[in-house]
């Protein structure tokens, strides 16, 4: 158990330089906090489960994420929202879209950049067993 907690403050560490480097890029942010109701007053009518840089950031700090997947599966709700309530084909939503897809490609790169297969498999391992 011990060994896995050290596996699992690995991945906490190693996810929270990814989310911190992704929510310091400046074409992020509008990604960075949870939507201000006051500025985007319908947001919540059409999205169900808003997500954002800064929860992802406090859900690791939780121990929510035992593997990059899981993490991973919340930049992924974050590009889905931002495709979801940016459908036009408007320049302003066009423009959103675009950066929702960097932000996804950006985060699946740094992931598989720096995490070798057999950390994550550990990890899915630790997860499964739980
Ligand atoms: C993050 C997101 O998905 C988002 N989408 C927007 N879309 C629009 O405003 C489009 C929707 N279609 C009609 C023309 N307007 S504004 C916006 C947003 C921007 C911020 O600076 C902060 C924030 O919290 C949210």
């Amino acid at each position: 158990i011990c060994q896995e907690e050290n596996t699992l403050r690995e991945l906490r560490i190693f996810l929270r330089d990814i989310c911190a480097k992704l929510a310091r890029n400046k074409q992020f942010f509008m990604f960075t906090k949870p939507v201000d109701i006051e500025e985007v007053p319908d947001y919540l009518d059409i999205i169900k489960e808003p997500m954002d840089l800064e929860t992802l950031m406090s859900k690791i700090d939780k121990h929510s994420y035992i593997c990059a997947r899981d993490f991973l599966d919340d930049i992924d709700l974050i590009v889905r929202n931002a495709l979801e309530y940016n459908p036009d084909k408007s320049a302003e939503d066009k423009h959103i879209r675009h950066r929702a897809c960097s932000l996804r490609d950006k985060a699946y790169a740094f992931i598989k950049a720096e995490m070798d297969s057999d950390f994550e498999d550990t990890c899915r391992d630790i997860r499964d067993k739980r």
